[in-house]
Formats: C-alpha cells, sequence, structure tokens
C-alpha cells in the first residue's frame, strides 16, 4: 500500500474512498477511463490483462496504475466479479470544466458483487441469489434474495451441516455475515467458493415488509441481508417483494450430494446442463418459466393437494394440443418480465425496456382468452387472477415510439401526440430544417453555387459550405468566412444565425422535456410493480406446467397416484434422461414394487447391466412426481417422500481432504442418522471403497440397520453376492438382479430386473468388452477360476465376525496351472514358461483383492500390468 508521502489531492480524494471499500476493486473515474491504483492496479491489471504504468514515473517509487476507457467498463466488471471479486465504482459527479480548478466531486455510485450483480444475458435462466446468515442459540437462520427478481425468502436451520446444503442448493456466490460468527464455519463456505461480506453495521431507516415473519431471529436475518444491500445498490430497492419464511422441511429434501449425484441440474462429467433432469424437462418459453422450473425441482412438494392442482393443469394443456400451441406462440412474445421490473425499479429500464415490457402485456388479453376457451373450471379460475396490467400496456403504447433508442437522454423516444409541448418543440424543430432546406435552394439561385450546402457541426452551428472552384461567386457583403478547408470554405450569414438558435433551442428542449416525461412514465411503471410481479408469478406457473405437459406428451409420460403407507408400485419404469438418450425405444422398461413388508430391494448383477441406472430411474421419477410432472412409466403408484438420501458413485470431498471411503461414510451416517420411513434411501455399491471384508461387513450391518431401526425404502446394489442370503435372514430384504447372459463366451446385457439374486459378476466379460489384451484377461480366467477353486468363503455372517487376524491368516491364492478350467477364452495360447515381469504381474494379480475393486480401478490396474508385461 501507499507510502507515507505527500499525495496530490486527487490521491487522498482516491485513498479516503479506497479506505471505505478495502475489499472490493476501486475503479476510479479520470477524465475518459475508471483508474486502479496501488494494489488494486497490479492485482487488476493481471486479472483483466492490462498493461501496469505508473503514475509519478519520475519518481522512484511510483504509483502502480492501470485503466480501463469507460465505454467499456461493464465487461471489465464482469470479467472481475465472475472471477468472485467486488467492484466499487466511483464516479465523477460533476462537470470537471465546472469545479473551476478545485477537486472535481467524485463519489462511489455503486457496488457489483457476486451475489448482487444483474443483467447478465448469459445467466437469464438463472437466479442470481445473494444469502445473508446469522447464528443464534437455536441454530442458523439464512435469507435470500434475487435482486434482479425480487424474491426475498428465509428460513432457519438447526445446523452448519443444513446450512452448508441449503446455501449450496441455493448456489450462492455470496453471502453476508455480521458480527461474529465462527472462522472456521467461513473458511469452509470460501473453500466451497462463496464470498464471505462482512458488515458492520445495520441499516435502520428504510421500510421493507416484514409482515409475513414471525421469528426474530429470521427477521434479523433478513435485516442484514437488506443492510447490505442498501450499502451496495445505493438505489431503489422498491422492487423487493415481502420476505417469506419457508421451512426446508416443507419440501421433499435433498442434500446438495443427492442433488449432484442425480444430476437435476448439472451434468456431472460435464458440469453443464445437458444431460440432466432439467435439460429434459425445460420446454418452458420464457426465461422466468425456465428459473421457475428450476426452483421447483431443488423443492419438490410434500402436499398431495398441491401437486394434485399442478397435475390436473398438466393434464389440462395435455388434452387441449391446440390451445397450448397458440398459448405457446403467445407465451413465446413475453418478455423477462420479473427482470424487467427490476429494472424500472432500479431506474436503469429504458425505452427499449418499455417496449419489451408493452408488447409482453399486449400477449396477456390473447393468452387469457386462449386458456379460458378451454372450459377447465380449475385453470379458468386460475387464468381469471390475471391482471392485465392494461392501464401499464396503454400508457406505455401512447407515449413510447416503436422504436427507441437506447439512450434515454438524446430525444426521439416520446410519441407525437403524447405531450402538446413537445409537439410544438419538435415542430419548430422540423420547420426549421425544412426552413434550411428552403434556404439553401434560394442561395444556390442567388449565387449561381450549384453544389452550394448547408451543414453543421458542433463549434460553430450551421454553415454554408462552398467549394474551392466557386468562392469568387460568393458574395462578400453577406457571408462572414469561418473556417477554410482544403477544398471549401465555410460561411455564416446573420439569417442563418438567428434561425440557428431557433432551431438547436427548440432541440434542446425537446431532449429535456422528452427525458423529463420518460421519467415520468418510468414512476408511473414503478408503481405498479407489484402488479407486473404478480402476472409474472403466473405466467411462469403456467409457463412451467405447460412444459411439463410437452415432455409428458413426446415421451409417453403418466399421471403418479399418490398413495399412503408402505408402498410403491412402477410398471414399466424408464429412466427418463437415459431413454431421451437412448435412440429408437431402445430402452428396456423394469418394474419397481415394494409392498408393506419390503424395505430394502437389494441389486445384483454384472457391470454395467443397469443397476445403477435402475436405482437413479426410482429417484428421478419420485422427484418428477413431486414437483407436479407426469413420470416416465405405465403405471405408477407413490407415497409421498419426505427426503432423498443417495451414495453414488465415488465423489472424493477434496476441498474438505475427504478421501472416497469417507465421504461414502459420511453419507451413509447422513442416511441412516436421519432418515424416516417417509424416505428413499439410494446406496450404490456400499463398502466398495475398503477391503473386502470391511466392506461387506459394513454393507451387510447397514442393510440390517435400515431395516430394523430406519424401514426406509432402500435401493442397495452390491457385487458382494453374499449378502444376497440376507433375504432369508431379514424379513424386509428382498433380492432383485439385473439380468445378462452369455452367449459363445461373450456377454449380452438384458437390462431387465428379475427377481431373485445374481448367479455371476461377469467382471471379466466386461473388461474383455473394454479391449483389454488376451493375454492379461486369461490370466484373470485362471486367477479366477483359481479363487472359486479354493474358495475359502465361509458364509457372510460367519466371515465378519471373525477375529482380524484369522481373516488375514486365511491362504493366499496361487496361480492355477489347470487349463482346463479355462473356457472363458478358447483361442488363447499355450502357456510359456513366465518371465520375471509375467511374475512379477502374476505376483500383484494374485494378490489383488477383486472383490474390492472398482471397475475403473481394475482397468487401471489392467493398464499397469499390460505396460509392465510389453
Ligand atoms: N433399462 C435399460 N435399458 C437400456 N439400457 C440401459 C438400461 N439400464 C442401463 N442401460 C445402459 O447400460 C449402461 C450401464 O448401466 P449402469 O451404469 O446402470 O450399470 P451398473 O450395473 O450400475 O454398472 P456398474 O456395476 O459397473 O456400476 C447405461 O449407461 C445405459 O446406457
Amino acid at each position: 500500500m501507499p507510502q507515507k508521502t505527500k499525495e496530490t489531492p486527487m490521491m487522498e480524494q482516491y485513498l479516503e474512498y479506497k479506505k471505505q471499500y478495502p475489499d472490493a476493486f476501486l475503479l476510479y473515474r479520470v477524465g475518459d477511463f475508471y483508474e486502479m491504483f496501488y494494489d488494486d492496479a497490479v492485482k487488476g491489471s493481471q486479472i483483466l490483462e492490462l498493461t501496469l504504468t505508473s503514475r509519478n514515473k519520475k519518481a522512484d517509487e511510483g504509483i502502480p496504475m492501470c485503466g480501463v476507457p469507460h465505454h467499456a467498463i461493464e465487461g471489465y466488471i464482469d470479467t472481475l466479479v465472475d472471477k468472485g471479486y467486488k467492484v466499487a465504482v466511483c464516479d465523477q459527479l460533476e462537470n470537471p470544466a465546472d469545479a473551476q480548478g478545485k477537486m472535481v466531486k467524485r463519489g462511489v455510485t455503486r457496488v457489483v458483487t457476486p451475489g448482487t450483480i444483474m443483467d447478465k444475458s448469459s445467466q437469464a435462466k438463472d437466479n442470481n441469489y445473494i444469502t445473508a446468515i446469522t447464528s443464534n442459540r437455536n441454530g442458523f437462520g439464512l435469507a435470500y434474495a434475487d435482486l434482479s427478481t425480487g424474491e426475498v425468502k428465509v428460513t432457519s436451520v438447526d445446523n452448519e451441516l443444513d446450512l452448508t446444503n441449503e446455501l449450496q442448493n441455493l448456489d450462492t456466490k455470496e453471502t453476508v455475515v455480521y458480527g461474529k460468527f465462527p472462522q472456521k464455519y467461513l473458511d469452509r463456505l470460501r473453500k466451497i467458493g462463496i464470498l464471505i461480506s462482512k458488515i458492520d453495521e445495520l441499516e435502520e431507516n428504510y421500510s421493507f415488509d416484514f409482515s409475513n415473519i414471525t421469528s426474530e431471529n429470521e427477521v434479523s436475518t433478513v435485516k442484514l441481508l437488506i443492510s447490505y444491500l442498501i450499502k451496495t445498490q445505493m438505489r431503489s430497492l422498491d422492487h423487493l417483494k415481502a420476505a417469506q419464511s419457508y421451512e426446508t422441511s416443507s419440501y421433499l429434501l435433498m442434500d446438495h450430494s443427492a442433488q449432484s449425484n442425480l444430476e437435476l441440474f448439472k451434468n456431472i462429467r460435464t458440469n453443464k446442463k445437458s444431460g440432466t433432469l432439467l435439460w429434459l424437462l425445460d420446454e418452458t418459453k420464457t426465461a422466468m418459466g425456465s428459473r421457475l422450473l428450476k426452483q421447483w425441482l431443488a423443492r419438490p412438494l410434500i402436499s398431495v393437494d398441491k401437486l394434485k392442482q399442478r397435475q390436473q393443469l398438466v393434464q389440462v394443456f395435455l388434452d387441449n394440443y391446440f390451445q397450448r400451441s397458440s398459448f405457446q406462440d403467445y407465451l413465446t412474445k413475453v418478455y423477462d418480465l420479473e427482470r424487467l421490473a427490476g429494472r424500472v425499479a432500479y431506474g436503469t429500464v429504458n425505452g427499449r425496456d418499455l417496449i419489451q415490457l408493452k408488447t409482453s402485456l399486449e400477449q396477456v388479453p390473447e393468452i387469457k382468452s386462449i386458456l379460458l376457451d378451454i372450459g377447465d373450471d380449475n385453470l379458468s379460475a386460475y387464468v381469471e387472477q390475471i391482471d392485465e396490467v392494461a392501464d401499464i400496456r396503454d400508457l406505455i403504447d401512447k407515449a413510447i415510439v416503436e422504436e427507441p433508442p437506447i439512450s434515454v437522454t438524446d430525444g426521439g423516444l416520446i410519441k407525437e401526440g403524447y405531450n402538446d409541448q413537445l409537439d410544438q418543440y419538435l415542430d419548430a424543430s422540423k420547420n426549421g430544417k425544412q426552413w434550411l432546406a428552403t434556404l439553401k435552394a434560394k442561395e444556390q439561385e442567388s449565387t449561381g453555387i450549384n453544389n452550394l450546402k448547408i451543414g453543421y457541426n458542433k463549434v460553430f452551428g450551421y454553415y454554408i459550405e462552398v467549394s474551392r472552384g466557386n468562392i469568387d461567386k460568393v458574395p462578400e457583403d453577406r457571408y462572414t468566412r469561418k473556417q477554410t478547408l482544403v477544398n471549401a470554405e465555410r460561411y455564416i450569414t446573420p439569417e442563418l444565425k438567428e434561425k440557428e438558435n431557433l432551431i438547436l433551442e427548440a432541440e434542446e428542449k425537446s431532449k429535456s422535456l422528452e427525458y423529463h416525461l420518460f421519467d415520468q412514465i418510468r414512476s408511473k411503471v414503478k408503481k405498479q410493480i407489484r402488479r407486473i410481479q404478480a402476472l409474472a408469478n403466473i405466467l411462469s406457473r403456467l409457463d412451467v406446467l405447460q412444459s411439463f405437459a410437452v415432455v409428458s406428451e413426446d415421451y409417453h409420460y403418466v399421471a403418479p397416484e399418490f398413495v399412503s403407507g408402505h408402498q410403491l408400485e412402477i410398471k414399466d419404469g424408464r429412466h427418463p434422461v437415459v431413454e431421451k438418450v437412448l435412440s429408437n425405444n431402445s430402452y428396456i422398461p423394469n418394474d419397481v414394487f415394494f409392498d408393506q413388508e419390503t424395505n430394502i430391494l437389494l441389486i445384483t448383477g454384472p457391470n454395467m447391466s443397469g443397476k445403477s441406472t435402475y436405482m437413479r430411474q426410482l429417484a428421478l421419477i419420485v422427484i418428477m412426481a413431486q414437483i407436479g410432472c407426469f413420470v416416465p412409466a405405465t403405471s405408477a403408484k407413490l407415497p409421498i417422500f419426505d427426503h432423498i438420501f443417495t451414495r453414488i458413485g465415488a465423489a472424493d470431498d477434496l476441498i474438505s481432504g475427504d478421501s472416497t471411503f469417507m465421504v461414502e461414510m459420511r453419507e451413509a451416517n447422513d442416511a441412516l442418522k436421519h432418515a424416516t420411513e417417509n424416505s428413499l434411501i439410494i446406496f450404490d455399491e456400499i463398502g466398495r471403497g475398503t477391503a473386502t471384508y470391511d466392506g461387506m461387513a459394513l454393507a451387510q450391518a447397514i442393510i440390517e440397520y435400515i431395516d430394523k431401526n430406519v424401514k426406509a425404502m432402500t435401493m442397495f446394489s452390491t457385487h458382494y453376492h453374499e449378502l444376497t442370503e440376507l433375504e432369508s435372514q431379514l424379513p424386509g430384504v428382498k433380492n432383485v438382479h439385473v439380468d445378462a447372459s452369455e452367449e459363445n463366451g461373450d456377454l449380452v446385457f438384458l437390462h431387465k430386473v428379475l427377481p431373485g439374486p445374481a448367479d455371476k459378476s461377469y467382471g471379466i466379460h466386461v473388461a474383455k468388452l473394454a479391449g483389454l489384451p488376451d493375454e492379461v484377461l486369461t490370466s484373470a480366467s485362471k486367477i479366477l477360476s483359481g479363487l472359486e477353486g479354493n474358495s475359502v468363503h465361509t458364509t457372510l455372517s460367519e466371515s465378519i465376525h471373525e477375529p482380524a487376524a484369522q481373516i488375514q491368516a486365511q491362504p493366499s491364492v496361487t496361480p492355477v496351472e489347470d487349463e482346463t478350467q479355462l473356457s472363458l477364452f478358447p483361442e488363447e495360447k499355450p502357456v510359456k514358461k513366465e518371465s520375471k515381469k509375467e511374475n512379477q504381474v502374476i505376483k500383484e494379480l494374485t494378490s489383488q483383492d477383486l472383490m474390492s475393486v472398482t471397475p475403473i480401478e481394475a482397468i487401471n490396474l489392467l493398464y499397469k500390468w499390460q505396460k509392465k508385461l510389453k
């Protein structure tokens, strides 16, 4: 930071502002540039790839400096904010010419932060939530707002885990804290990419609707959020809606890992929307609809009544194809009303925005009449509530031209006939131009100069231009020379100057009157923001419901029936996303059935047969049902679930430094502790992250625990075939397997789920499909046969209770020489005497615990061995 030398007045002013915004890049307007100094300049020049210069080049210790042109500032702000930084914009508040040698008045006019940035077109379909968190004796408060749509919500949670989950589910980029908050916890949030903004003082003087919140803790959490918004936004927050309190338990709960494991919003491999449930379901026509769909998916309902209402409207859209299509046509012409309302409140709305608002409102009467025409009582009752906001539509129609300019200060915005005074000015300026045209003709005639022109420039206004060849014809007594160009001379006349005053005055006055009128219109629209928001709310709901109808029709989904009690029956269920991706109806449908007695479906089957798909399919069907959508099945009877827990795939939590197995156990623990008999648990190969016996023991103990204590409907896939014996020991466990068959030594996946356990695991067949070298496969088959021949397995329940020493003392398996056992790969060559390298590979291979390796690990091992042998 700065040295203690005497600063110039400007740098003193800069440092004063910088002191107020120490955690933001301060962009400080100097002339046509926004400059950064000191550390901001050093860091900013790197991030924005700007040239770093020095303010005081002569001095040894020049002040580092870099700048961006004022007209390009928005792009630079976006880049900084995208990277998680804050930016404070310090503007010149007066024209430098008026400062009369004194320091130009400046002030910070806005602070842009990751949680409050608005209007990024790339994010039209996403909410950007700024959050605030508080801690209290009973737990934590969490409030969030989307500044561009005006939504404000607040909730309370018991513990840090739930708080983090909620923050992650909201995908917040920034959270506000006040006073003391456990530092360790804040560090964790920073690690998952959330910017922490601290404030030291709460704002007092503002009006905001707290009437829907009763809890004091929640009120203070919202107050914290609003205080931060006032501090950073420095403009009207009138569009913020009344804060709503919500309880996380009034929705189907899914923690962040469940949301990402089930690929609701982001594809795990690409991190993109493609291949996700959102991608499949999003046939919305408006950005508001798309955002609402995302919110519904993040918070499925648990109220059967509400779900039935949604289902019923989906059915109406399904039954009325033609009305649905024309409704869609009109919807596509509706702009983002929520965000337009936000811009109106912020005062950043321009003429084009108002025309977008008008165009959107113009669609509403048509939309209403199409929907009422369907004649469905429920839909009609809903549609009747639509306020067309016709007064605003008519006002804009009367006042604003159809194609207004972007700028609101340069005129050209207001329609003729809207204001008498303005019409007069416009007339004067128009007449003036007509007068100029007549003057030109007159002068051409009187001087005989045919190419005489009349032009205008900012320095000396209107002039007559005569080309050099005609100068001798200029009437010197009437014309006064003003400017000499290479090929022409420019003149003025008293008559021209007199008229010029009138024309320019009219233009000037009309511009300022137009701005004044525009401002009045903007204020009138601002007063009706609540009505525009209410309209946006209804249209976006209808948009999502029509989207459900489109998807349900395209993929032949059915309305699920909600049943009470511990039972579930899905006929011909499909994984919606895999089905969409697979071409020509090649998806094999499968039933799922839980009766009163069944708690756990134990799923076995070869790798790649479809176990994970089958389990995910159930979770996605449940989620689709609980957002009111139809589901991929020929029939579905489902209970209402309260919570979905998943343990799927190998997700290392690199941030917290936990290993795969640790994450696996943490997620299992979460489910065992919090699941109820109304929950759904999806456990994909629990226990595979550790040694076979440990893994198997844990898996069995978990199954027993769920069956005895939790009683949640559970799908449990495993490669531990020994676990299938549990069916005979535990009343709630039922075996199913995904079928596969062997044809001429090749594995054929049937993807059909059948009752009972799988007979074989076919791991080596899958390795063959992956293209591993014959030599490795042959070797693996030999070893497998040896293992099977020397089987050391006692029954599982016996083995897991053996002392560790005894387990380790079991005989290690040596390669088997008996070729008669090799049936898998008949064309194999005679076994030659092993070299040192081969012996090493065989040794590693035989000591490998095949039951505990994942398919990926197996492929890696095989790759390593092949490399060695080569
Ligand atoms: N019912 C089905 N119909 C058609 N194809 C399917 C079906 N189920 C799964 N598949 C296909 O099989 C592939 C593998 O399925 P999945 O990942 O569910 O297997 P898995 O048994 O869980 O394998 P692993 O045990 O190796 O994890 C899927 O990507 C999908 O393309």
